[in-house]
């Protein structure tokens, strides 16, 4: 369970997160939808402890976190760009933190190729990543982050920089992936859907303040999140344009 109480941070005097809190369980997703520069990477790196914060508590399993270095954190943060080991191959890649802590070398091939198949990434295990297309390299790396269990996992608009449909068959292969394995999330998204295909819970940031919403309807309802306006617009095309289908 995450507990992020009255965490707020200013950069040269400007508030860029205020008062936040909020509480996670086990397995959940929280996709955080807000506008550019409303402070969602600034929260995560905080949350990574890439950044400090200037005040509020922040606790993981009841433990303190703000003493706790980044590395000892067991957190995983993805960013748009996968960051891969360029002269590994894919099944190392996602090899790699098991063989750092020492895992025995069976374990690491059971595990490694199981996870690889639930990333529908086996038949690429031999290749080097920039033999990869941009969706499977960011396949490998939530290998990598998947398979050393992380106690949560942040994600920066990890597939932001792919095409609409890569983009939507990466969302339904998170969800799937992350359910199977219970995994804590933070993702953190300028696209409502993605942030309702993805999420268990919802919220919305702006300006540094987090709204959590109770339900889909609240954050569909929520102006902000502009899907009131998409669906009428889609609406409004469809009742015009069907007396044309029709004839
Ligand atoms: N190290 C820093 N020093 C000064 N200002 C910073 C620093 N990091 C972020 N900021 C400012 O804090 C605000 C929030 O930045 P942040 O990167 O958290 O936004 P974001 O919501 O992730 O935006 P985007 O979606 O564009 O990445 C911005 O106004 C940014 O200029």
């Amino acid at each position: 369970m995450l507990t992020v109480s009255h965490l707020s941070k200013q950069f040269n005097d400007q508030p860029v997160l205020r008062d936040i809190s909020l509480t996670l369980a086990e397995g959940e997703v929280l996709a955080v939808l807000g506008r550019s520069g409303c402070g969602k990477t600034t929260l995560l790196k905080i949350l990574a402890g890439l950044e400090t914060a200037d005040s509020g508590t922040l606790e993981l399993h009841g433990q303190d976190l703000l003493p706790v270095p980044p590395n000892e954190r067991q957190m995983v943060y993805l960013y748009q760009e996968p960051l891969l080991f360029p002269h590994l191959s894919v099944f190392e890649n996602v090899a790699f933190g098991l063989r750092i802590r020492k895992v025995k070398e069976a374990e690491i091939r059971q595990r490694v190729t199981e996870l690889l198949a639930e990333l529908e990434m086996s038949e690429h295990a031999r290749k080097a990543p920039h033999q990869l297309s941009g969706g499977q390299r960011q396949r490998v790396s939530f290998g990598r982050a998947l398979i050393i269990r992380p106690r949560l996992l942040l994600l920066d608009e990890p597939f932001g920089n792919l095409d609409a449909q890569t983009r939507a068959a990466m969302q339904q292969l998170f969800g799937r992936v992350s359910r199977q394995h219970h995994i804590t999330s933070i993702f953190v998204t300028h696209d409502s859907r993605e942030a309702l295909t993805v999420g268990t819970r919802l919220g919305y940031l702006e300006r540094g303040r987090l709204t959590s919403f109770a339900s889909v309807t609240e954050f569909v309802a929520d102006a902000r999140t502009n899907i009131a306006a998409e669906l009428s617009f889609w609406e409004n095309i469809r009742s015009t344009a069907s007396p044309a289908v029709a004839e």
